[in-house]
């Protein structure tokens, strides 16, 4: 308690230079919908707002209580009390199933927060606002709060005029994400690191103050994604499907995603995670006929069966597929796909695009892409005489070298692009023209295969364990005859 009370105080004064302003104008807001308000409407009218706003706090409740059940008996029980009465959630219930104020026993709650160094702005949105926290030890966090500048809290205000009210009502968002990232752990879901209740000396989840601790990512720039090299866009690709194949599967049922955009993902260490987990849909809509199963996009539907349990079977994982395909695919996996995988690539696009092949058969087809990839069997075709014009100098290195650059290579200078082997290397160097060497460093992609420096001339070479420096003959000065 004492903990995060502190916690709070100093976490308070330094998010304050960032929420200062938009603070600010949500008090505007409130002040002018308040006197408004007193103008206009009498205490009834006040009562009346209050009962309607109480209705959709007891809904948001209601939402986030089935994602607090848990293994142990006692807590069921308690919860399902809970339900049944249909009692608020208060504090303490709160802090009995999330474990005192820790999202778990092993994970960080407020008192990690006291020693924040700096903080600075990653992203917000409809709902939330994040910020980067440097913690004591130098461990870089993402840090979920309500943003009060964010549309939910504009429109909450002006339909009730009730500040406290409404962090509260949008701070369930908040804690329904934070459940969820408990419930569905996995590589590309954004690890969460644990959470503070009670900051800036709010009263926990009654006073709306949540604070979701997180690990920290760079936001999804698609446009910063088209200019990277194939093998990267279809990392992020396959890493979306892998999601996609978990959350169909997830200990929760068939998870679908009912707000899929670029947007909701971020990037650790070149992996891609969700990160925006408050818009999900646990449960397959029910229906009568096949025609309450349609799937609406801007450009196509699809009508999916109604099953004779009446649910439309399978529609979450279909939206997923669908809007993986539009959002993702479509713009990252063609544009130069390798020759020889070209048709694997296309058969994905086709039978996604489509609605054909379900995420088993899809993460089935982008796990065999990996695999041919990574083995070079899609290279057989590059017979191996395709070295002899090459001479190769084994534990060398280039230096004062004239590099050329090509698109889209691994570095800004020069060219660097990812082979299999020499043998591929060699190709490509073949296919430039201004290319008269390349070197082999050692250094490999995330799939394992080398990365290749192309130049255009040969400079010096100088010894280096490791490397090696395949000079093209045709292109070698040859000394002057005597
Ligand atoms: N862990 C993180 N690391 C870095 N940036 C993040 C992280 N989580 C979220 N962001 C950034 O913050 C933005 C807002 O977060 P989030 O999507 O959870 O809020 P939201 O209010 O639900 O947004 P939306 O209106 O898109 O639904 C994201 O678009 C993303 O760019």
């Amino acid at each position: 308690m004492g903990h995060s009370l502190r916690a709070a105080a100093l976490l308070a004064l330094v998010v304050l230079s960032v929420l200062v302003s938009l603070l600010i104008t949500s008090l505007k807001q409130f002040g002018s919908g308040s006197t408004r308000l007193s103008n206009s409407t009498d205490q009834e009218g006040l009562a009346s707002l209050r009962s309607a706003l109480d209705l959709h706090l007891r809904e948001r409740r209601k939402e986030i209580l089935p994602l607090l059940l848990h293994p142990d008996g006692d807590k069921d029980r308690v919860l399902e009390e809970v339900l049944e009465q249909n009692y608020g959630l208060d504090s303490s219930l709160w802090n009995e199933v999330s474990g005192s104020g820790k999202a778990h026993r092993d994970q960080m709650g407020c008192e990690s927060l006291l020693d924040v160094r700096a903080v600075e702005v990653l992203g917000s949105g409809y709902t939330k606002l994040v910020v980067k926290a440097n913690l004591a030890g130098g461990q870089s966090v993402a840090l979920k709060l309500v943003n009060e500048q964010g549309i939910d809290m504009s429109k909450c205000l002006e339909d009730f005029k009730d500040l406290q009210g409404c962090r509260e009502l949008v701070s369930y968002k908040l804690q329904k994400e934070m459940l969820l990232l408990q419930r569905l752990r996995h590589p590309n879901v954004i690890q969460l690191k644990g959470h503070c209740s009670g900051l800036q000396g709010g009263e926990g989840v009654e006073g709306g103050r949540v604070t979701v601790i997180m690990e920290q990512g760079t936001p999804l720039q698609m446009i910063q994604l088209l200019q990277t090299p194939w093998e990267d866009r279809f990392r992020v690709c396959l890493d979306l499907v892998r999601l996609l194949h978990f959350l169909s599967w997830s200990p929760l049922g068939s998870v679908g995603l009912l707000d899929f955009q670029p947007r909701q993902f971020v990037i650790v260490s070149g992996q891609l995670k969700l990160t925006d987990l408050d818009d999900v849909s646990t449960e397959e809509p029910a229906c009568r006929t096949d025609a309450d199963c349609v799937l609406q996009f801007p450009h196509r539907n699809f009508t999916l069966p109604c099953s004779s349990q009446g649910v439309c079977e399978g529609l979450n994982e279909k939206r997923n597929i669908y809007n993986a395909y539009r959002f993702f695919f479509t713009y990252l996996l063609p544009h130069q796909a390798p020759p020889g995988l070209t048709h694997l690539v296309d058969h994905i696009m086709n039978s996604t695009g489509e609605l054909k092949a379900n995420i088993n058969q899809t993460l089935e087809a982008f796990e065999r892409i990996l695999l041919l990839y990574k083995s070079g069997i899609h290279l057989d075709n590059l017979h191996p005489s395709i070295l002899r014009d090459y001479s190769v100098m084994r534990d060398m290195s280039t230096s004062g070298n004239v590099e050329y650059r090509c698109w889209p290579s691994y570095s800004q200078q020069g060219c660097v692009l990812s082979v299999h082997s020499a043998r591929e290397a060699a190709y490509i160097c073949n296919s430039h023209s201004h290319c008269s060497s390349f070197s082999l460093t050692g250094q490999k992609t995330w799939t394992g295969r080398l990365l290749a420096s192309f130049r255009s001339s040969f400079g010096h070479l100088v010894p280096e364990g490791g490397s090696e420096v395949y000079l093209k003959k045709s292109k070698v000065p040859q000394p002057p005859s005597s």
